[in-house]
């Protein structure tokens, strides 16, 4: 079924790789605080996610709603993920919650769970003979204040969805590299996400029926520490990709 979806922070990479594949799939309204370049496959509404009003607007008419917008470096400074991504993502939700939006899909990242990968472990956890496994069900452990920006987005979509019934699913977002995995980075093999299984990815938080979720976003690497079975299962999602396939 077609839907009606929001897609903040359209003009990065993440949104790239979602409109690469969805253009012509779904009914898009994007926003961003950067204007356009090029042709848009719907209304793009420039502005910023801490903006209530501008964000408000946004809403109307709105299903789905995909919240990519935030600062996406794993060293960014405290001020700037306070604002931007716990600040705005709080945004985002009081004003999907108030729009009557059915279902908010929050761009979460490996970053939020970063600190699981001990000196002990690594760099063991990251080849493929190595049966360490994170599913999504344990505790966040960041490792940087962005992880705790992110870590704070996904206890946000907790108490929207358990206050307001808001479907919420967070995808902790590996590592998207267009055409190939990541060269000579172990880790970054790892989690790779490669941009036909990211659209397709969000294609299905978008379709799918759940409450409250946290899902691992990567291809269906050999190499890998973070479980899809939960994607699997609960949102259909089946990866095309392996990033054993680019060695
Ligand atoms: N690219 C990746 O591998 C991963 C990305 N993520 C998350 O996915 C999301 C998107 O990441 P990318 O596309 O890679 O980053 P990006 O930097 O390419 O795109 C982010 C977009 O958000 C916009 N933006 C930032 N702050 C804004 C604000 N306050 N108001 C309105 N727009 C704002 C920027 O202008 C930019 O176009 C981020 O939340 C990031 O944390 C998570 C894990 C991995
Ligand atoms: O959350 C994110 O994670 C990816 C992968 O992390 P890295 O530490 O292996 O680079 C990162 O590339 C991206 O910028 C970030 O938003």
């Amino acid at each position: 079924m077609v839907q009606s979806v929001l897609l903040t922070g359209a003009a990065g990479r993440v949104g790239e790789a979602i409109l690469a594949d969805l253009a012509d799939v779904h009914e898009w309204r994007l926003l961003d605080r950067d204007p356009p370049t090029g042709e848009q496959p719907g209304e793009f509404v420039v502005a910023d996610i801490t903006d209530e009003e501008a964000v408000r607007e946004a809403m109307d008419g709105i299903d789905v709603v995909i919240h990519l917008a935030g600062d996406p470096r794993p060293e960014a400074p405290w001020d700037s993920v306070l604002t931007n991504n716990i600040d705005g993502t709080q945004t985002v939700f009081e004003a999907a919650v108030d729009a009557g939006v059915e279902t908010v899909v929050f761009a979460s990242s490996n970053h939020a769970v970063g600190a699981y990968e001990t000196d002990e472990r690594t760099p063991e956890m990251y080849r493929a003979d190595d049966d360490y496994l994170l599913d999504g069900t344990e505790l966040p452990r960041p490792g940087n204040l962005y992880g705790v920006s992110k870590a704070a987005g996904e206890s946000l979509g907790r108490y929207y969805h358990d206050e307001y019934g808001l479907s919420v699913a967070c995808v902790r977002i590996g590592n998207l590299t267009e055409g190939h995995p990541p060269i000579d980075y172990e880790r970054g093999q790892a989690m790779w996400l490669s941009y036909h299984d990211c659209a397709h990815l969000f294609d299905r938080c978008i379709r799918a029926d759940y409450g409250y979720e946290i899902v691992y976003g990567i291809s269906d690497n050999d190499r890998k520490y973070y479980s899809i079975d939960r994607a699997r299962e609960v949102l259909g999602y089946e990866p095309q990709d392996n990033s054993a396939e680019h060695d």
